[in-house]
């Protein structure tokens, strides 16, 4: 049982549904009504050493990968950060540690304008849960339903950069001695990733889904579609790649590290579809709508795919069928 099976089974129908939820349980926020035209967006993500982000990272760079990723299931709704608690669980207390957490944290609290309202402070394994509380006013949240066949299927920036920052920050690039700048340049974007929230805000009015990529392309897209009642085809070729993990796939392509020698095209395209932790946006909208806005204003998006009545996810490279992994993205129970 995968844990969106275990989710569904013991806490989807639990609670009675009380006045003022706009939307429950399942999508990237829950919607509460505040005014006729203002809801909260509200969403809780958890790291885990060891399964998050690696052992002995630093608490700097943890403190700021725990409020990103969590803020980015508000960049998917299209809300604007307002409130965070936080939950700590600690090992011990370390006082070096917790000031170089604090700090982490207030950089992005400031860099993102949200406050810290609250939290719990336990002892056990190193455990973050940040919760954060959006706003989102005058125009409707985008959710993961909606998706209408015909509608283009987009990404927002880049994919590639969490699966390529991952191998670094999981020290298995070592091997290469990639320059340093290159090294630190990923670890950067694995505790950094750049959030899709001003993207969001320039195309709210024509998307008519959304959801934040942290499983890979494949499994989130997939939601998108359960949620819409759709399918998704999605052309390979067009998929865009960061510069950085680019840079990383050719570096690998000729080493030991690709022991399933793929070509670095193969490898870009694995990160990408089935890696994770991009935090980057997929959306649906009607492409002569997003062309409209590229027109008129820059547009960090890019087109992969077009919306079809055929369930599932399936994809190609340029017309030419390719199968989807059965394991398409990260899962924490199998
Ligand atoms: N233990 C739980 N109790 C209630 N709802 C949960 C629980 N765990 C996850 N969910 C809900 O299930 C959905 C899927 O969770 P998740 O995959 O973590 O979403 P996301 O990728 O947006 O963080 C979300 O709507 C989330 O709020
Ligand atoms: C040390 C380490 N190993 C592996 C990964 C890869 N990884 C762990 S969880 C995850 C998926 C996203 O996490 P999840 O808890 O499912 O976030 P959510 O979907 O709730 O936002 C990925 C790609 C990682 N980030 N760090
Ligand atoms: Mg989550």
């Amino acid at each position: 049982m995968n844990e969106f099976d275990l989710i569904k089974q013991y806490f989807r129908n639990v609670s009675p549904v009380v006045e003022g939820t706009t939307l429950g349980n399942g999508d990237d926020c829950a919607l509460l009504q505040l005014k006729p035209n203002q809801t909260m967006a509200v969403s809780v993500d958890t790291l885990v050493e060891g399964v998050h982000f690696p052992c002995g990272a630093s608490a700097n760079d943890i403190a700021q990968r725990a409020l990103r990723t969590a803020l980015s299931d508000l960049a998917a709704m299209a809300a604007t950060p307002r409130w965070v608690t936080l939950a700590l669980t600690l090992p011990q207390h370390n006082s070096d540690w917790l000031s170089a957490f604090s700090e982490g944290l207030r950089a992005d609290l400031h860099a993102f304008n949200c406050e810290l309202i609250g939290g719990d402070t336990t002892r056990g394994a190193l455990t973050i849960s940040v919760q954060v509380m959006g706003v989102v006013e005058n125009y409707p949240a985008l959710t993961r339903a909606g998706a209408k066949v015909g509608d283009g299927i987009f990404v927002t920036h880049t994919l590639g950069n969490g699966a390529a920052s991952l191998l670094q920050v999981l020290g298995k690039l070592q091997s290469l001695a990639l320059p340093n700048a290159l090294c630190s340049e990923l670890d950067d974007l694995f505790y950094r990733p750049e959030l899709a929230f001003y993207v969001a805000q320039q195309l709210h009015a024509v998307a008519t889904s959304a959801i934040d990529i942290s499983d890979g392309l494949v499994a989130d897209l997939k939601h998108i579609c359960t949620a819409s009642g759709v399918g998704a085809k999605v052309n390979v070729a067009q998929l865009p790649y960061s510069a950085t993990a680019k840079s990383l796939a050719k570096g690998i392509e000729n080493t030991a590290l690709n022991s399933e020698r793929l070509t670095a095209q193969q490898l870009l395209q694995q990160w990408a579809l089935y890696g994770g932790d991009d935090y980057q946006l997929c959306f649906t909208a009607p492409a002569h709508a997003v062309a409209e806005l590229k027109e008129q204003t820059p547009l960090a998006a890019t087109q992969i795919g077009v919306v079809v009545a055929e369930q599932g996810v399936q994809l190609h490279n340029n017309g030419q069928a390719l199968a989807v992994q059965h394991k398409n993205g990260y899962t924490h129970f199998e």
